[in-house]
């Protein structure tokens, strides 16, 4: 099994209470989940990086376990070794393209500043963004942000990647563009990847298998 999670927990607010119960048990390497909007797709993708907790639950991508609340385990996001992305790139505005890159990989033992250097060259390089090194986000396009945003996420060979409605900011040419280069990289890396979409065009490219959120709820729809 690739994807084997069940997630389980409820938003309160004063007006409504929403229930997501998402579970999931698929071979596939490459998921796409789709769902109208409100149906909890980002929800369940904060669950899966740690960002939330889940009243109750487990998971286990590719066979390596991130929690399990019977357990009382939920392990934190910086140590999933999880590369994640959101619609909105989550740039760090006061840094630069090569200082946003670098971000993931902490200066340590484990990092010294030269094996940081040339892996920030070697992702500004694959993502063609060498020349924009010293730039700041805000003198960027948004397919350049997005190309910053997955160096960011591949850096510190991610076990798996989780890419959150990745092309919602690109028009349709860039979109195209940008899928191909995401189906390259996941042959590249060869790890899962999961993408939360409401673009069929997305799953055609990147996708194994989908799979549909409807009020909470996870089901298969098509591979
Ligand atoms: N911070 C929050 N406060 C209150 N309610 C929330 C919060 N986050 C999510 N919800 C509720 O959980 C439900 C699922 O939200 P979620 O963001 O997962 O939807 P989605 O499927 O990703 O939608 P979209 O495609 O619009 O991004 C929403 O209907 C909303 O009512």
């Amino acid at each position: 099994m690739i994807f084997d999670f069940h997630l389980h927990t409820q938003i309160r607010t004063k007006s409504h209470t929403f229930t997501l119960n998402a579970t999931c048990q698929s071979h596939a390497k490459r998921l796409a989940i789709i769902g109208a909007s409100g149906s909890g797709k980002s929800l369940t993708v904060q669950l899966l990086a740690g960002l939330l907790k889940p009243l109750s639950g487990s998971l286990k991508i590719n066979g390596k376990c991130y929690g399990d609340t019977a357990q009382k385990y939920w392990l934190p996001p910086q140590q999933r070794e999880m590369g994640v992305m959101f619609q909105d790139y989550a740039l760090f505005p006061h840094l630069t393209v090569a200082q946003n890159i670098a971000f993931g990989l902490h200066a340590g033992v484990r990092n010294p500043s030269q094996h940081i250097d040339t892996q920030t060259e070697k992702w500004l390089n694959r993502m063609q963004l060498s020349h924009l090194a010293a730039h700041y986000p805000h003198q960027i396009s948004g397919g350049q942000k997005q190309r910053v945003a997955l160096a960011r996420a591949c850096i510190t060979q991610p076990r798996c990647l989780l890419l959150d409605e990745p092309f919602s900011a690109l028009d349709t040419d860039l979109r195209q563009q940008m899928r191909l280069e995401i189906a390259d990289l996941q042959r590249e890396l060869d790890i899962p990847i999961l993408l939360i979409t409401h673009d069929g065009a997305d799953c055609e490219v990147l996708a194994d298998e989908i799979w549909r959120m409807e009020q909470g709820e996870l089901r298969f729809q098509a591979a």
